[in-house]
Order: structure tokens, then sequence, then C-alpha cells
């Protein structure tokens, strides 16, 4: 990784025992975001938890942070990240949580310090509306949701 971001980041009262999230190799992609939590939190199926992270940032404007499920947890657990992917706009300054459900018919136990999503910076493009009567046209038009087959 050579360019990297400058984020101002802090780390909560409930946060100060965790380290700064980091990436684990050396082109991942994602930080692992950690359970700032002081006792253990039950998942009961299909039951969903705002986690936190202990964590508040300042993003540089122009990105965003995208909160994403970890695979590893999806696949051995069925534990997910609810909205995935979360957004984390630039200008938010509380602390980020992560939305975590349990898909699984089985109970599933966030332990403190557990990794338990993912987090992205891409840069963002706002855009703003050109009201037209008409919009140009294109070889699919209004095609979409398996127009162009389903294999
Ligand atoms: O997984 C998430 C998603 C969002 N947020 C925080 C950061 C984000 O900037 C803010 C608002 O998120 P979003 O716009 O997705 O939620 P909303 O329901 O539209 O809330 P708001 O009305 O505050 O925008 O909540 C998180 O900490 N974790
Ligand atoms: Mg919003």
């Amino acid at each position: 990784m050579t360019d990297t971001l400058s984020i101002h980041v802090t780390r909560l009262p409930h946060g100060q025992n965790l380290p700064l999230p980091k990436y684990e190799t050396e082109q991942s992609a994602g930080m692992d975001l950690m359970a700032a939590i002081d006792a253990p939190i039950e998942l009961k199926p299909l039951a969903r938890t705002l986690v936190p992270t202990g964590l508040a940032m300042a993003l540089p404007k122009g990105y965003e942070a995208q909160v994403r499920p970890r695979s590893g947890l999806a696949a051995k657990n069925g534990v997910s990240v609810l909205n995935s992917p979360g957004t984390i706009d630039a200008d938010y300054r509380g602390e980020v949580k992560v939305i975590l459900v349990n898909l699984s018919d089985t109970p599933f136990t966030i332990e403190p310090g557990m990794r338990v999503a993912q987090m992205v910076i891409a840069p963002v493009t706002q855009g703003h509306w050109v009201e037209v009567d008409t919009l140009d046209e294109t070889a699919r038009g209004a095609g979409g949701f398996g127009s162009t087959g389903t294999r």
C-alpha cells in the first residue's frame, strides 16, 4: 500500500482498551472493527444488535466509510451486517456502530474485542439533478431485473 489517507480518529472512553483497527494484510481493503463491549452479548437467531466500536472519526471531505460483513462470521456463523454496506458519512462525528444480525438458527455470542465487521474507505461523488423532459435512448432501455436472461 503506497498512498494512504490520514483519518482523524478518537477512541471513546469505552474503547480505550482496544487497539485502533488495522489492515490485517498488506493489501487488505478493509480494517476490522472490534466490539467495544465489556461483557459478551448473546445474539439470538434473527435478532440484531447495535455493536459499539468505541471509535469516532472525521473522514476527509469526499470520502465515506462502508461497514461490511466479515466473510468468516457469515460463512461459519450466519452473522452479517444488517444494513450492509453501512454508510459512515464524512460529516459524522458520532460513534461508529455495527448493526449485526444473526441469520442462523443458533445463538451467537459477541465477545468483547471481537472483530465483528470491516470498514472500507471509498471516494464519494455527490451528484446534482438536471431535470429534463426526455432521457437519451439506449439499447437496454427499460430492461432490467433479469431482462438479459438468467444464465
Ligand atoms: O452501519 C452504520 C451506518 C451508519 N452509521 C452512522 C454513520 C452515518 O453517517 C450515520 C447515519 O447513517 P445513515 O444515513 O445510514 O442512517 P439514517 O437512518 O439515514 O440516519 P440519519 O437520519 O442520521 O442520516 O450513522 C454507523 O455508525 N454505522
Ligand atoms: Mg441518512
